[in-house]
């Protein structure tokens, strides 16, 4: 049942490679499906990303973070949505979970799809330059490896979720011909155990899915219907995956969307990378008719996935508001 559960469950991937037997994938599927339609969240292992990949973002999280304020602030976000993001400068006003005044207890360089000067959509909401560090070359070199490898297995997983609903296997493939991608690098430093502050406050996210990797400190927490928080501790050589609000409406509801946050009461820096791959910014997002069973109706009306992505971000992010 959708909400019910108290904890979350980890789902082997390695099935959905093309030389894997159909029977091994539909039970991977049905894995993947379950977990999406009672906590929207599963770890994920056999997802085939290098571990020295992921290790090598965690460093180059961990080195620009150390990097002098003066740097960092230099790369503050910009119109496009990317570049450094100082503390305390997004609240989120849009959570429909909690009542949230404090601002996040953390730090972040934001990083998404790479965008080519030339072409013919530069400039557009949400696509133009990346920001990073001209003294730490190697921040962007990994993170745009990253970004392929994690695309890579964002493309496997919709696949999965297409079959999952009973559609055809690529069906959300051209939804994603120029994918919304956002690589967040974030640091939580160590915070009080204060009512209403939190590292990242109760919410949703916004997007389609989200996989994140985090350190071995601990603090990712899941709500259940019950409304008991549900540690997410990290499991080694995994990532935790979660649907996304734009998943959800689209699925009609199967997949939910469920509220997690992030206290940091460890008394040690944590760093976290989550990545949101999401529909292209011109992707009509509308519930698929062949999905749908006998009297059931689409719960949502179609939108354009950028309109709902701007609308979204224009609501919290500080940099944004004075713009809207
Ligand atoms: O850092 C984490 O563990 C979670 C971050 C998160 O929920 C988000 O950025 O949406
Ligand atoms: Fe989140």
């Amino acid at each position: 049942m959708k909400g019910e559960f108290d904890n979350i469950p980890i789902v082997d991937l390695s099935a959905l490679v093309a030389s894997a037997t159909p029977e091994a994938r539909a039970e991977t599927v049905a894995a993947l499906k379950s977990a999406l339609e009672t906590s929207g969240f599963a770890y994920l292992s056999g997802h085939g990303v290098s571990e020295d990949l992921v290790e090598k973002m965690r460093q180059m999280n961990m080195a620009f973070h150390d990097l002098p304020m003066e740097e960092k602030m230099a790369l503050k976000i910009n119109e496009f949505h990317r570049g450094y993001m100082p503390m305390s400068s997004s609240t989120i006003v849009t959570s429909s979970v909690a009542k949230v005044t404090k601002p996040n207890r953390s730090e972040s360089l934001m990083v998404m799809h790479d965008v080519p000067e030339d072409a013919s959509y530069a400039g557009e909401p949400m696509h133009g330059p990346n920001q990073f560090p001209a003294s730490l070359p190697e921040v962007e070199e990994t993170a745009l490896a990253y970004m392929r490898e994690m695309t890579g297995l964002g493309e496997r997983i919709a696949e999965a979720l297409a079959e999952a609903l009973g559609l055809e296997r690529d069906w959300f493939a051209k939804y994603f011909d120029t994918p919304t991608l956002f690589l967040r690098l974030l640091h939580y430093p160590e915070q009080p155990d204060e009512e209403e502050l939190f590292g990242s406050a109760p919410h949703t996210d916004y997007g389609f899915i989200t996989l994140l990797k985090q350190d071995n400190v601990g603090g990712l927490e899941v709500r259940n219907k019950r409304g008991d928080w549900i540690p997410a501790p990290p499991i080694e050589g995994t990532f935790v995956m979660n649907v996304g609000d734009i998943l959800s409406k689209w699925s009609n509801g199967r997949f939910v969307s469920t509220p997690h946050r992030v206290r940091n009461l460890s008394r040690k820096d944590r760093y976290s990378q989550p990545f949101f791959y999401d529909p292209s910014m011109r992707a009509l997002v509308e519930c698929p008719e062949a999905m749908l069973e006998a009297g059931e109706t689409a719960q949502m009306e179609p939108v354009l996935y950028g309109d709902y992505l701007l609308e979204r971000l224009n609501k919290n992010y500080d940099y944004r508001k004075k713009a809207s």
